[in-house]
């Protein structure tokens, strides 16, 4: 099981110590974890993620370019066709500076590392969920990311009822979230040893390892990565 820690914002190179697979930053300015510094370099093998809610392409790929990432999280409502316009973007965006190699400037060798990009499409999840809305996505984005509903696009601190996922109509790799903590732990168990969790891909983990907004707490991360692995889950 694949393990995301999100909201990145005081401690990364700590936690990046640990050995997650993907590190999340928040480029949502009203978050309290919104990330306005520079990505630091990391491990090859931790996947740089950028979170949006509702960003232009321009401004997502902007930030792509800036900062290195691997994979995006779209956390608003973003369509099928903003997905794959941003696909289809960043495809022409690596091409055109690959054309360019050779060109010293800044700007174009530092996109020459590009050479994927992951999207990772959002659906928050409150007593119900309309699975049907997943098929417009499904060759448009590499992941979903299963949320919990509330009064913010993301970070809510809450967990849903992951039994629901059980109805889960399609084979694409899930990442689970939304509120999970050190004490979710007995019930990840549970869950991942359920018939609903086969495409479960990722575990990801944010406002409840946290001192403070965008402080992680690497003791418990550190704890809850050795069950993660300990208990196989
Ligand atoms: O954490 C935020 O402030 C945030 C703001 C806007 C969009 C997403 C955000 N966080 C994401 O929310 C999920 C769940 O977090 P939590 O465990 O409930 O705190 C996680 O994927 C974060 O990336």
């Amino acid at each position: 099981m694949k393990l995301k820690v999100c909201g990145m914002k005081y401690n990364p190179e700590e936690v990046a110590k640990l050995q997650p697979d993907y590190l999340g930053f928040i480029f949502w300015e009203p978050s309290t974890r919104y990330f306005d510094g520079r990505v630091p370099e990391l491990p090859k093998s931790i996947k740089k993620v950028g979170v949006f809610v509702d960003a232009s392409v321009e401004e997502v790929l902007e930030k792509v370019k800036e900062h290195q990432l691997d994979a995006v999280q779209l956390h608003g409502k973003e369509s099928p066709a903003f997905c794959m316009e941003l696909k289809n973007n960043f495809l022409s965006f690596r091409a055109d500076s690959r054309k360019k190699k050779g060109d010293e400037t800044k700007e174009v060798s530092t996109a020459l590392n590009l050479t994927s990009l992951e999207i990772i499409k959002v659906f928050s999840i409150k007593d119900e969920f309309d699975f049907s809305i997943l098929k417009a996505y499904e060759t448009v984005c590499d992941y979903f990311l299963f949320d919990t509903k509330g009064k913010l696009p993301g970070g809510n601190g809450y967990t849903f009822d992951w039994s629901i996922l059980k109805d889960y109509p399609s084979s694409k790799p899930y990442f689970l979230s939304g509120g999970i903590g050190l004490d979710s732990t007995e019930k990840l168990e549970d869950f991942l040893a359920s018939p609903a969790s086969q495409y479960c891909y990722a575990i990801d983990v944010n406002s409840r390892f946290e001192t403070e907004p965008g402080l992680k707490n690497i003791e418990a991360l550190k704890k809850f990565k050795e069950l993660l692995i300990e208990d196989q889950l």
